[in-house]
C-alpha cells in the first residue's frame, strides 16, 4: 500500500486544491490530508473557515481516503504515524524539497517529497476568492 501526504491550509475550496489532490492521489494507492492547525496559520491572514470546518469539507472530497487535522507543535508526528512513500508540495508552499527532505531523514522518515505544479484556468486561490468578495459586495450602509 502506498500512501501519500498532502497538506495545506484549504481556507476557502477551489479547483486549485481539487487538481493539488487529484495530483497527489494519482502517487499513489491512498491519499492522506493533514489540515493545519489555525494557530499554524502564521505566514498569511488567519482563516476565515475554523480548523474542524476546512477538516470537514476536505475529508469530503473524493481523491481524499483519510484526512486529519495537523499536530499543533511538531509537523513530523502525523508523518510519523502516517509513514508515507511520498510527500507532495504544492506550487505555492514555502518549503524546499531538499530541505523537508533533509529534516525528514534526520527524523528516520524517508518518504519522498514530490512537488505539484499550478492549476491556473480558474479562480484558483482562496485569497483571490476573498479580494473579489471585498470588492464586488461592498458593505452595505448600516
Ligand atoms: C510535511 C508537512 C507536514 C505538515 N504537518 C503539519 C502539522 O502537523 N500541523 C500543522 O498545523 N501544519 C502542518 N503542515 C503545514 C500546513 O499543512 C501547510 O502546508 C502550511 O501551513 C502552508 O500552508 P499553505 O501553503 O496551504 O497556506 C505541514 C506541512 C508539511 C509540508
Ligand atoms: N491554483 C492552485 N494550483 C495547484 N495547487 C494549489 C493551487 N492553490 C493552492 N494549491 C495547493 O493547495 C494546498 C493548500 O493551499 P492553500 O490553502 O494555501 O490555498 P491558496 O489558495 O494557495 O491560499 P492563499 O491564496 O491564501 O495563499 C497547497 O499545497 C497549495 O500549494
Amino acid at each position: 500500500m502506498k500512501r501519500v501526504v498532502a497538506t495545506g491550509t484549504f481556507d476557502i475550496l477551489h479547483p486549485g486544491h481539487l487538481y493539488y489532490l487529484e495530483e497527489s492521489r494519482k502517487l499513489g494507492d491512498e491519499l492522506h490530508v493533514i489540515v493545519a492547525r489555525d494557530g499554524n496559520v502564521r505566514h498569511k491572514p488567519k482563516p476565515i473557515v475554523p480548523e474542524e470546518q476546512r477538516l470537514q469539507m476536505i475529508a469530503a472530497l473524493k481523491p481524499v481516503d483519510h484526512a486529519r487535522l495537523g499536530d499543533p507543535h511538531d509537523m513530523f508526528l502525523p508523518i510519523e504515524e502516517i509513514d508515507p512513500a511520498i510527500i507532495t508540495l504544492g506550487f505555492n508552499q514555502h518549503f524546499s524539497e531538499e530541505k523537508l527532505a533533509e529534516a525528514l531523514r534526520a527524523r528516520g522518515l524517508n518518504a519522498e517529497v514530490v512537488r505539484i505544479p499550478g492549476y491556473r484556468n480558474a479562480l484558483a486561490s482562496s485569497s483571490q476568492i476573498v479580494d473579489r468578495i471585498l470588492k464586488t459586495r461592498p458593505i452595505p450602509d448600516r
